[in-house]
């Protein structure tokens, strides 16, 4: 079995008397995804600086390559690459300059990758910082995360201030990273980017982890809402009896199909349909749950 890059165990944060985070218990393996889900003040970020060694945890522990976030927190960090929620940058250097720094504090020297990804990013990083547009800023410091090839990437709400292309260039190049074997933790309260390239997601509410949902299980399926004009099937689309709530109040019928596709249309062509939607389950009916 896979040893998890990153661990936390009851990881528990309280500002004063208000506990922000409870007991989160999470792991990242190498070569995946996980996507932190929740809405504003949920404790993704509390979650993130716990994990970066930048506050000391109330209870548990975080440990990214078996080293604690805490106890060890600088030998942590040299395992991770993190873009913050807010930035804060020598605006005095240009982008190259700052992307070099960075990566020569942990003793690397950017290779010619930083030009590719500049242009893939549509970003001219030999301007100074003072000059450019806090889109452009967000885009260096995602250079910056980017270039070295550490085994953990850690962003806080990444695709903020990007451009729609420049957030599907964005989710691109976390997906390479993942191939490569890198390990991606970011959080995020938009659903859409999160189903679109995460392995897993962790949904918080109020600083507990209520739901961890695995992306493929939810890809197999497809929600389906149909009105009928006669009496429901007695069968569903498997074969077996449809599920008394697959029938809504008003008459609806609206189901979950995990299975082949042709199954599912065979089945609905049976039916006295007046009009139908067929879409990919999505994360939106679980966050609904949580998230109402
Ligand atoms: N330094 C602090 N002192 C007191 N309370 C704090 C502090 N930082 C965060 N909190 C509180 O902890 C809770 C979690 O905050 P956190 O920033 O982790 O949420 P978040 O999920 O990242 O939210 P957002 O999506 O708005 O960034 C919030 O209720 C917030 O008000």
């Amino acid at each position: 079995m896979t040893e998890p890059i990153l661990a936390t165990e009851n990881l528990t944060k309280d500002y004063g008397s208000f506990r922000a985070l409870n007991a989160l218990t999470l792991s990242v393996n190498p070569g995946e995804v996980v996507g932190l889900l929740g809405p504003n003040g949920s404790g993704k970020s509390t979650a993130l600086r716990l994990v970066l060694g930048f506050l000391r945890p109330t209870n548990g522990r975080a440990s990214i390559g078996g080293v604690d976030c805490w106890a060890d927190s600088v030998e942590a960090r040299k395992r991770v690459a993190y873009l913050p929620g807010e930035l804060r940058l020598y605006d005095t250097m240009t982008g190259r300059r700052l992307v070099t720094f960075l990566a020569q504090l942990r003793g690397d020297v950017p290779g010619p990758e930083i030009d590719d990804l500049a242009k893939k990013l549509d970003i001219d990083i030999d301007r100074p910082l003072t000059q450019m547009s806090s889109g452009m800023k967000r885009k260096v410091a995602l250079l910056a995360v980017l270039v070295p090839k550490v085994p953990l990437i850690i962003l806080d709400e990444p695709t903020n201030t990007l451009d729609p292309t420049m957030r599907d260039e964005l989710l691109d190049q976390l997906k390479a990273a993942r191939d490569r074997g890198q390990a991606v933790l970011f959080s995020s309260h938009v659903l859409q980017e999160v189903e679109a390239v995460c392995d897993r997601v962790a949904v918080l509410r109020r600083g507990e982890l209520v739901h961890v949902q695995e992306m493929s299980s939810l890809r197999e399926g497809r929600n389906v809402s149909a009105r009928l004009t006669g009496a429901p099937p007695a069968l569903g689309p498997g074969g077996a009896p449809l599920d008394a709530n697959a029938i809504t109040t008003d008459g609806r019928l609206q189901l979950t199909f995990r299975g082949p596709l042709p199954a599912l249309l065979d089945w609905l062509a049976k039916q006295p349909l007046t009009d139908l939607v067929i879409e990919p389950q999505g994360l939106t009916p679980i966050y609904k749950k949580f998230h109402g």
